[in-house]
């Protein structure tokens, strides 16, 4: 028979883009109602380099949350070319950071301070393997001679190969791998490389940024690929490998920033994140393989307790609203087949 209910273990976020100001406030509580803890990025303006502003920051998510509400942000340090191995290793150990970002310069949102090349951090990635502690990238190469399909399968080729090579110790996750490339590459690996994996790359291919005009809501980095790479994404997101977890990528952006001559990168994908990764498990007949996903390989990865309380979905169908906080959701106008029901 049909599965008609889902309880797992509370699940977590490894990749979420909380913002600030009026957009955190707005946005903040779709994350925390579903997710226990989530790895928030450091992409603000101006992006959070020192433990100071971490800690900041931190206080502003929790303080943009109705009281009360368990949720823990676990922060990132955004890392540029003059990073301090020093202040790194000890926003680190002082439990602040969970882990350092790598942006390549220009390759994505308000990555403009990133890194030009990563010869600039080996002090800092040397020391992080030393500690521990783990490494989170956005795997596409800025080149403006690479298509824009092809960068992350040539980020992997030019600097990826080479950071599992020369630092076979330190943890590095491969963030919102959306090619056959990535996710060959991640599985290759040792234990010490993973991926998180997004919804939409889950459920789109690049047709839906074109079906029936230009769609700005279908556009995210790294861009959505060809079906096949999309197949290759889905299979690793349900193959039980505990290298790959979940890790939404939710990243909300205005209206008008959106439906823009030149519109900003990123998917709101928060309210309906849970309901939307589970239709893809059940499409794959994987259902019981989700909560290994949402909720375990990120923690053990990670090496973080798991979470204790409980998400129930049932096969209720929910109706996506074409706004929420403002913001046009991933779904916008759809109808998904799951729904949460309960959490505790
Ligand atoms: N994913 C996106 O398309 N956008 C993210 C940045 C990022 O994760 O690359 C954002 O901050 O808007
Ligand atoms: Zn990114
Ligand atoms: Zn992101």
């Amino acid at each position: 028979m049909e599965t008609q209910a889902i309880t797992i273990r509370r699940p977590d976020d490894w990749h979420v883009h909380l913002r600030d100001g009026d957009m955190l406030r707005a946005v903040a509580p779709y994350t925390a109602r579903r997710f226990a803890r989530a790895i928030v990025m450091p992409n603000l303006v101006p992006p959070v380099t020192s433990v100071a502003a971490a800690e900041a920051y931190r206080d502003r998510i929790v303080a943009a949350l109705p009281e009360g509400t368990a949720f823990q942000p676990l922060m990132t340090c955004y890392l540029t070319d003059d990073a301090d191995p020093e202040e790194v290793a000890r926003g680190f150990e002082a439990g602040v950071w969970a882990a350092c970002k790598l942006y390549p310069a220009g390759a994505t949102t308000n990555s403009a301070s990133g890194v030009t090349d990563v010869r600039n951090i080996r002090p800092v990635l040397e020391r992080m393997q030393r500690i521990g502690m783990p490494l989170l990238v956005h795997g596409e190469v800025t080149d403006p001679a690479v298509d824009v399909f092809d960068r992350e399968a040539v980020f992997i080729e030019r600097v990826g190969a080479g950071l599992v090579r020369d630092f076979p110790e330190l943890k590095i996750v491969m963030e919102h791998i959306t090619t056959a490339d990535a996710a060959e590459f991640v599985a290759a690996g040792g234990p010490l490389l993973g991926a998180t994996i997004t919804p939409q790359h889950l459920h789109l291919n690049r047709n839906a940024l074109f079906a029936g005009g230009l769609r700005p809501h279908a556009y995210c980095l790294p861009v959505v690929k060809r079906e096949r790479h999309r197949l290759a994404v889905r299979a690793a997101a349900v193959s039980g490998s505990p290298k790959f977890f979940l890790g939404t990528d939710s990243a909300p952006h205005a209206v008008e920033a959106k439906e823009s001559g030149c519109g900003c990168a990123g998917i709101f994908n928060a309210p309906f994140a849970l309901e939307s990764y589970l239709q893809v498990f059940e499409e794959e007949g994987a259902i019981d393989r989700f909560e290994a996903f949402a909720s375990e390989n990120g923690a053990r990865f990670y090496g973080l307790p798991l979470n204790q309380g409980t998400v129930t979905l049932a096969r209720e169908a929910v109706d996506v609203p074409e706004r929420v906080a403002g913001v046009v959701p991933f779904h916008a106008g759809e109808r998904l087949a799951w729904r949460v029901v309960e959490t505790d």
